[in-house]
């Protein structure tokens, strides 16, 4: 399974991951990067987007890609309507 639309930061990436996808399209997020600063402004995108995908991590307690699971995903929950 692979995740596209709405990778917007690392956290995404490792959320899309935790909940089972083996990786993720990002196409807009490098986009800005491009407009901003042609070629170097997609690599400091995706060196930013690295930088968060460790960072999720390291707040996670997580030093693995192995290791996240849907229990990592709380965001996504607190998102789901409330039933009434
Ligand atoms: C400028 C631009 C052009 C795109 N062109 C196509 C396309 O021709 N065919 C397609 O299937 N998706 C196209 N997409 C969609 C991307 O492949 C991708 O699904 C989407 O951008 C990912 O979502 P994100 O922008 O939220 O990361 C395009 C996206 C952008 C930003």
């Amino acid at each position: 399974m692979h995740v596209d639309t709405g990778i917007m930061s690392g956290s995404d990436i490792v959320a899309a991951i935790a909940l089972g996808a083996r990786f993720t399209l990002v196409g807009r997020a490098y986009l800005y990067g491009l407009m901003a600063g042609g070629r170097e402004g997609v690599d400091r995108a995706i060196q930013i987007l690295g930088s968060q995908v460790v960072r999720t991590m390291k707040l996670l307690g997580a030093t693995s890609l192995e290791e996240l699971n849907p229990s990592h995903v709380t965001q996504l929950e607190r998102l789901v309507p409330r039933p009434r």
